[in-house]
């Protein structure tokens, strides 16, 4: 392999090392020589450096990728041979999954236990899944008789690449969040300039190796790590890119779809959340409880979907209550090294600052705090790290902390007394990504699920995702549908070619 980036087994050590940038097929540092520091959440101490990329950089990585979307090799690839690439790929992440796991432990503090049974797994799933659709485009002929001649004859719809795709990816799902798109835009033939969040780029830099290992054409894939402050108005306006598929905060995505419409570039946005997840009386409380636990402190509350607001009817709500504070306080606050960890680190100490001010705000404005509400300091680790207590308030669905993406783990509950007011309050927000219910009443959930504005509502379960499943929001929570077959539209476009009238080919 000629990439720069080495492994490392050491656990504490990072998985990759010398981090440069990959583009088109090759492993450069940037043209200012600038690196950028990535630092664990855990330790407080600087885990490696990553080549700071700069204009000049996404401008030859955008060059790239034109050059290999434009000579259409990537793209007319026999779909069979395009297939076995990506499943060797995935087979690669199969093979290395402690290190990607790892990656995004010390980047970001995300549990290993969590970064390896579900990110690693679901990493592969969706090189395999994509990979499958690789070899089973779709398309279709009809056969129509349109005036002014009225002579029957076929059109055929085929599906083209876009052709050169930006992922802008964030922190909390470093890996997942940028296969979701890589997997799909490589399926349909596109290339790829992906630019990961700064304050995880080494899971992004172990994928580049993958796909080189796995024999990916130069310029398929590129990458380009750098701040976003800098160098996403580039790759965002860039003339030779034809889709942005961006997943982080709705600020920086009504942003990016400002920016790009002067070129008029396909978008896909996947933004924040407040999601309602509501436990009806009649629920089963044991599974209940444990579900609202793993909607909103799973992978500490650091992801879109979090249900951050739990509506509980009323007459259940001190049971509920107590139930939940119960289960929070056995929750393994600690080093997301340990396999026992449940809740590591904030992903960086702005992370922990933004959930701390949340926390005072829900105070101010008289939230009932019954569980949590400080920083956390778990034995062992010197007093180091970003870490926050599990937190809990009884609040009304107006204060801040029930309208407003805390991305951390803290819990507003808020009582209803009927399934229509329960559906009420869950819909009053901007933000339309998940949703959850939990009853025994079958009928009752079907009911509010599909009164729920959400693009996923999960009933007697929270927080479980298939690559096969479409994922995406509706209202600020964004547009466009990532995983699925349906995702490989937002990665096509559709050309319609008329032939000629079936008299005609007969004579
Ligand atoms: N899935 C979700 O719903 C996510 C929601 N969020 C929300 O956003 C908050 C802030 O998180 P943060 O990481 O700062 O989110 P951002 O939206 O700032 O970051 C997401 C990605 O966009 C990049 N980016 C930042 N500014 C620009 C720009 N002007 N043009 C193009 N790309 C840009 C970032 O790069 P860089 O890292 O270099 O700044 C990163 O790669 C979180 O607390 C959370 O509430 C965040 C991440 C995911
Ligand atoms: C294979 C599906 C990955 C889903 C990752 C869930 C996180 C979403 C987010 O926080 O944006």
């Amino acid at each position: 392999m000629q990439n720069a980036a080495t492994c490392a087994t050491d656990t504490r050590t990072s998985p990759v090392e010398d981090c440069q940038l990959y583009i088109d097929g090759t492993w450069r540092e940037s043209a200012s020589g600038d690196r950028m520091e990535t630092v664990d959440p855990t330790t407080e101490s600087v885990v490696t450096t990553v080549a700071k990329g700069g204009k000049d950089d996404v401008e030859a990585a955008i060059a790239a990728a034109r050059r290999r979307a434009d000579d259409a090799e990537w793209a007319r690839m026999p779909a069979p041979e395009r297939q076995g690439l990506m499943m060797t790929v995935a087979d690669i992440v199969e093979r290395h999954a402690d290190d990607f796991a790892r990656c995004e432990t010390l980047d970001m503090g995300k549990p290993i236990q969590f970064a390896r049974s579900i990110d690693a797994v679901l990493l592969a799933d969706l090189f395999r899944f994509f990979g499958a659709a690789a070899a089973d485009p779709d398309g279709d002929a009809r056969t129509v008789s349109p005036p002014p001649d009225h002579a029957a004859r076929q059109v055929m719809s085929v599906r083209e690449p876009v052709g050169v795709v930006a992922a802008i990816t964030p922190f909390n799902f470093p890996l997942l969040l940028s296969a979701t798109k890589i997997a799909p835009a490589m399926a349909a033939g596109n290339t790829i300039v992906h630019k990961p969040a700064s304050a995880t780029p080494l899971s992004a830099v172990r994928l580049a190796m993958a796909f080189e290992e796995a024999g990916v054409p130069a310029g398929v894939y590129n990458l380009v790590t750098g701040p976003g402050s800098e160098i996403g108005d580039t790759l965002v306006t860039h003339s030779d890119v034809d889709k942005i598929a961006f997943t982080g905060s709705t600020g920086v995505g009504k942003g990016i779809i400002a920016k790009s419409a002067d070129t008029v570039k396909k978008v896909t946005m996947e933004l924040g959340g407040k999601s309602a997840h509501i436990i009806f009386a009649d629920a089963d409380m044991n599974s209940a409880v444990q579900n609202a636990i793993f909607g909103i402190f799973y992978n500490k509350g650091e992801i879109c979907t979090a249900g951050s607001r739990l509506l509980v009817e009323r007459s259940a709500l001190e049971e509920v209550l107590a139930a939940l504070v119960a289960a929070a306080s056995a929750l393994v606050i600690g080093d997301p090294l340990d396999a026992a960890t449940f809740l590591g680190p904030m992903a960086d100490e702005g992370q922990l600052k933004k959930v701390e001010s949340y926390v005072r705000k829900g105070r101010e404005a008289g939230a009932d705090l019954r569980y949590g509400g400080e920083r956390a300091e778990p034995e062992g680790l010197g007093g180091k790290g970003w870490f926050h207590q599990p937190t809990i308030f009884l609040g009304t669905n107006d204060m801040a902390i029930a309208q407003e993406e805390i991305f951390g783990p803290v819990l507003a509950v808020i009582p209803f007394d009927d399934e229509a007011e329960a559906i009420r309050i869950a819909n009053d927000t901007t933000f339309g990504l998940a949703s959850g219910v939990q009853t025994t009443d079958m009928a009752k959930a079907l009911r509010v699920a599909n009164a729920l504005k959400a693009g996923t509502c999960w009933i007697n379960s929270y927080n479980y995702f298939d690559v096969s499943v479409p994922f995406g929001g509706v209202k600020q929570s964004g547009f466009g549908r990532e995983c699925g077959r349906q995702a490989l539209e937002n990665y096509t476009q559709t050309k319609s070619i008329w032939l000629p009238s079936i008299a005609e080919a007969a004579s």
